[in-house]
């Protein structure tokens, strides 16, 4: 097991490539199930979401063979396997098994996702949408039942908009017999990839990017091969990172429209940046100003940014509050900053952030994804050494990233974390 340690207040300079979307990868992957020939996906992000979702493929029957960034999968022998444990309790996206599988076997058993904890993550929506399919759905002893006679087409409307059962519905329905309409469907970019990929393959589906979204079912869906968009998480990341402790950094291969809701805030803030079609440049100003930040279904500010953004906020001149609608108790990194020296109170559903603070290294857990990220963009701009562990939540969800910091002019590595500091973490 590895740590990450930080020797904070060099300054970032030159040109990061960001990654392929973790978020659309782990849609892209499962979706393949429905194909009956092989489909190639390029540009998938070397992270460990990935890597398990492959493995799951296989234990489904399926084959996989990589060629750099790029897989592809051989669905024609894979078969209606239940997947109650094992690696589908690793990640989040396993439950895209259920409305593939659902949608191409007509059944399926898989358990409870797991992923990051942000406070409760139902999944009653994706339910409700596999049942107004046609699907009897039980929860047994953890693990999804799911089984239909035949999938029909049908009017679904959402109570909360949610990326997950947009997706998740969308990849039962394409194989429904008739229409369906998903209502009050998210509109996140990602839900577009996994739209075009399903398009590739056969499937006849308007509206994504919109609220409404219109399926035709078809009887079969054949290969095809498909380029995934580039991590707007990822890319946010490491603008924020430039923000905070850049000089002048290049992040390449991003479309900014999909972080438009980022790039206002940090302009707001006193940061300079300029985008061109597949890039930005970012020249952080001398004085960073607070702004206040709400979280928002997209277009709206990316709740998976909010963590990082929060150690920014630490540099700048006053209070910034900032509320995540989405997650109100994605939290747990605050603790952490506040180890480091930030002055943050919670109080309601709001984080108030005060600055400006010089950060202090400090030994810090990363207890989700972005809680490490936010704990990395804090380390990078601390006095002195910060020392990161539970850093398997960042390599869900983040490719090479002491490589890529470490490019740009940051001090970042990796080392073995010790028996005694394993049985410290395990215990914490
Ligand atoms: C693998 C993946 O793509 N993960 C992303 C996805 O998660 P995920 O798809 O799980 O998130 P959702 O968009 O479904 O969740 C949005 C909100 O709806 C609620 N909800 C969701 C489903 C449901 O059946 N019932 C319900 O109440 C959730 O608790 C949450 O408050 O979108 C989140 C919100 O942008 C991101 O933070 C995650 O990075
Ligand atoms: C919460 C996230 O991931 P997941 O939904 O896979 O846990 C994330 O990407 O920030």
């Amino acid at each position: 097991m590895q740590k990450i340690l930080i020797e904070g207040g060099h300054p970032l300079n030159g040109k990061i490539r960001v990654s392929g979307a973790k978020n659309s990868a782990v849609a892209l992957l499962p979706a393949s199930i429905l194909a009956d020939s092989e489909v190639t996906i390029e540009g998938l992000p070397n992270i460990s979401d990935v890597h398990t979702l492959s493995d799951l493929l296989e234990e489904i029957g399926g084959t996989t063979s990589r060629n750099g960034n790029d897989i592809t999968i051989n669905p024609e022998n894979m078969v209606a396997m239940p997947l109650p444990n094992g690696k589908v309790k690793k990640l989040r996206a396993s439950y895209y098994f259920m409305g593939a599988m659902l949608g191409k076997f007509k059944k399926a058993v898989i358990g409870l996702p797991g992923g990051c904890y942000l406070g409760p993550r139902p999944i009653d929506q994706h339910i409700k949408g596999f049942e107004a399919l046609g699907a009897t759905v039980t929860n047994e002893q953890g693990a999804i039942y799911l089984r239909a006679e035949e999938l029909r087409g049908a009017r679904i409307y959402l109570d909360v908009v949610s990326v997950g059962a947009t997706i998740n519905i969308m990849l039962a329905a394409v194989r429904a017999k008739g229409k369906t309409v998903i209502e009050n469907a998210a509109k996140e970019p990602e839900i577009i990839d996994v739209a075009t990929l399903l398009s590739n393959m056969g499937a006849k589906i308007k509206g994504v990017g919109t609220d409404v979204i219109r399926i035709e079912g078809v009887p079969s869906l054949k290969g095809c091969t498909h380029t995934i968009i580039p991590d707007r998480i990822e890319a946010g990341t490491y603008v924020i990172a430039a923000a905070a402790q850049g000089e002048e950094v290049v992040i390449d291969n991003v479309i900014p429209q999909h972080i438009e809701s980022l790039i206002a805030k940090l302009r707001e803030m006193g940061v300079t940046i300029e985008e061109s079609d597949e890039q930005l440049l970012i020249k952080p100003g001398k004085k960073l100003h607070s702004v206040d930040i709400k979280t928002l279904v997209y277009p709206g500010f990316p709740t998976d940014l909010q963590q990082p953004f929060t150690s920014l906020l630490t540099k700048a001149k006053d209070t910034g509050v900032i509320t995540d609608t989405i997650y109100s108790a994605r939290l747990k990194h605050i603790d952490e900053l506040r180890r480091m020296n930030a002055e943050i109170k919670v109080e309601g559903g709001s984080v108030i952030v005060s600055g400006p603070v010089k950060l202090e290294g400090a030994k810090v857990k990363a207890s989700d994804l972005r809680a490490g990220a936010s704990l990395i963009v804090a380390g990078l701009m601390a006095n002195g050494i910060t020392e990161i562990t539970g850093i398997d939540h960042i390599d869900r969800g983040y490719e090479q990233i002491t490589e890529k910091l470490s490019a740009l002019g940051a001090s970042i590595w990796r080392e073995e974390m010790t028996e005694e500091e394993i049985i410290q973490l395990q215990n914490s």
